[in-house]
């Protein structure tokens, strides 16, 4: 079975979450679902440098990375992802979709509302519980 590695951010600006949702996928489980942004780490990488890199390139986002949050091994029918979550801040939420279709800002409470895939409600569980 194929792995998949990667990191994702939770973005904070002030008291609300930013969620971006996916294109269309051949793969119907994650087709238009919500995620946290971030993506593949290359090599010679750290994780979190991964993820700077990834948030300005799919984004156009400089964001502080503040800490490490959870890490979430999930099986998908094609694919075994792993991926490692980082809580981040941005002071703005002015940003550039250069690969997803939509983005919400919401505060915690509200996440539970958006059709997240599947290896992301772990993440949106824990925020939820922490409050
Ligand atoms: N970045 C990110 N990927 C996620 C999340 N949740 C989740 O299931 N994934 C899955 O992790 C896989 C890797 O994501 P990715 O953004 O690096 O890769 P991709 O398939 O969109 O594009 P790529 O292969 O061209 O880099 C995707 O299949 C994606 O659906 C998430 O919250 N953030």
């Amino acid at each position: 079975m194929k792995k998949v590695e990667v990191v994702a951010g939770v973005i904070f600006c002030q008291d609300q979450v930013l969620c971006v949702q996916r294109p269309k996928n051949k793969f119907n489980y994650i087709s238009e679902k919500f995620e946290f942004p971030g993506g593949k780490i290359e090599e010679g990488e750290t994780k979190e440098e991964a993820l700077h890199r990834e948030l300005l390139e799919e984004l156009n986002l400089s964001t502080k990375i503040k800490s490490f949050y959870l890490t979430v091994v999930h099986q998908y029918p094609d694919f075994e992802l792993t991926m490692h979550s980082f809580t981040c801040e941005v002071e703005s939420k002015e940003l550039t979709l250069h690969e997803h279709i939509d983005q919400k800002w919401l505060t915690i409470n509200e996440l539970t509302v958006l059709d997240w895939a599947a290896a992301d409600i772990p993440i949106v569980d824990k925020l939820v519980s922490n409050g």
